[in-house]
């Protein structure tokens, strides 16, 4: 059989990493540990295992065979030393960064922000000490400005939740490794096969595995990866004691099944992504769309240099937009879909659609959603895996019925 950790494509990996059927008596899936518990053969070998001097599973809080395979091949896919599986997304971002930070530290943090990771920031973190300041870190100047001795991270998404920002993560990472910072990058909108922080300098990438890595709207899970001594503190205290945030096995197996279709799926998103988001350009009742992919976007040539696959450049399957009508025609343009569903999440094969403002940005005050670039009138939209005509269909006969 051939080494199934040989260097190889992204697919081969997604598919093949860290798994050898005949070391399972030939089963081709993975098995699925449903335990909670492992049995030690010896008083002696179960001190060994708790002390870290000998190898195995002690307790599935702390790890499980179906989650070792999902963060191996997590981490072949980002290109990272070592991963650890989590319960959700915020799980995989309150456990490592309960884990890194202490009162009085700094971490800088990006302007734009999934909803509940601010809270987190600003109900969690800033509540037990530690100091969170906000960068418009699309401009690396800002960074070089604010950060200090004190600054232990800095954390960004790219794309962001919801407005699209991307950040220049080999710029980001200069500074930071300048300050002894740690970067931490959530890389759930663009996954694996269209950005990989890990080899532009970052130390930390999370994943709400719940959206592109899960694909199928039917889990909720996290990924975080880095260098192999950060993981295994943020396993043993940020999972194990702080959050209890722990992945359930079968979870890991869909997740596992996710990956060997993400390339994949990926690469249909992106092309329907790309004509959802022309169509929508160039209807009159749209005042603004915000898609790497459009010669338009602002950071279009940062989009090509960071967003690549294997094949060039791809650009991933969530678009922002703004009608003229703002947020009653936005939620008119909503109201008036009959196949794309209204719903938070994104990734899956169904393309859904919300409104930041009142749903996943709730967590951020009116004002707030002013500073942090989240518009009242703003419509995200996760372009599924339907045939494309039928989501343009859907759109453009609400977008027509508005004016
Ligand atoms: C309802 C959830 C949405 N997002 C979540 C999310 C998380 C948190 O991931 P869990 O939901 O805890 O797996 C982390 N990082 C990013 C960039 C995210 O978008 C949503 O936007 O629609």
């Amino acid at each position: 059989m051939r080494d199934s950790n040989s260097p190889s494509g992204f697919a081969t990996r997604a598919i093949h990493h860290g798994y050898d059927p005949l070391d399972h008596g030939g089963s081709l899936a993975p098995p699925v540990h449903m335990t909670s518990t492992f049995v030690f053969g010896s008083a002696d070998q179960g001190g060994a295992i708790f002390a870290g001097e000998a190898p195995g599973h002690v307790y599935s809080r702390i790890s499980n065979p179906t989650l070792d395979l999902l963060e191996q091949r997590m981490a072949s896919l980002e290109g990272a030393e070592a991963g650890l599986a989590t319960g959700s997304g915020i799980g995989a971002i309150t456990a490592s960064l309960w884990t890194i930070l202490q009162p009085g530290d700094e971490i800088i943090v990006d302007e734009t922000l999934y909803g509940c990771t601010f809270s987190f920031l600003h109900h969690g973190l800033e509540k037990f000490g530690v100091i969170v300041t906000h960068c418009d870190l699309t401009e690396p100047d800002t960074l070089r400005r604010a950060i200090s001795n004190r600054t232990k991270v800095v954390y960004f998404e790219t794309p962001a939740n919801p407005n699209m920002r991307l950040v220049d993560i080999d710029a980001i990472a200069k500074i930071a490794k300048s300050a002894d910072a740690l970067v931490m990058v959530d890389n759930t909108y663009a996954t694996p096969v269209l950005t990989r922080p890990i080899e532009r300098g970052a130390d930390l990438v999370v994943h709400s595995a719940t959206k592109y890595l899960g694909g199928h709207g039917d889990l909720v899970g996290g990924i975080v990866v880095g260098c192999k001594e950060l993981i295994d503190e943020i396993r043993l205290y940020g999972l194990k004691d702080m959050t209890g945030a722990v992945m359930a096995p079968m979870t890991a197996m869909l997740i596992l099944r996710g990956l060997k279709t993400l390339e994949l799926r990926m690469e249909r998103h992106c092309s329907s992504a790309q004509t959802v988001a022309e169509a929508l350009a160039s209807h009159p009742a749209v005042a603004s769309v915000l898609y790497p992919g459009l010669s338009s976007f602002a950071q279009r040539e940062l989009a090509d240099l960071q967003m690549t696959t294997e094949a060039g450049p791809a650009y991933g399957g969530m678009i922002a937009l703004e009608l003229h009508g703002g947020i009653e025609a936005g939620k008119a343009l909503i109201d008036g879909l009959s196949m794309i569903h209204c719903a938070v999440s994104l990734g899956d094969a169904e393309t859904l659609i919300q409104h930041p403002a009142s749903m996943t940005h709730s967590p951020y005050t009116p004002e707030e959603r002013i500073r942090h670039g989240i518009s009242d009138g703003l419509v995200r939209l996760s372009v599924g895996l339907e045939a494309v005509d039928d989501i343009i269909a859907d759109l453009i006969v609400s977008l027509d019925a508005l004016s």
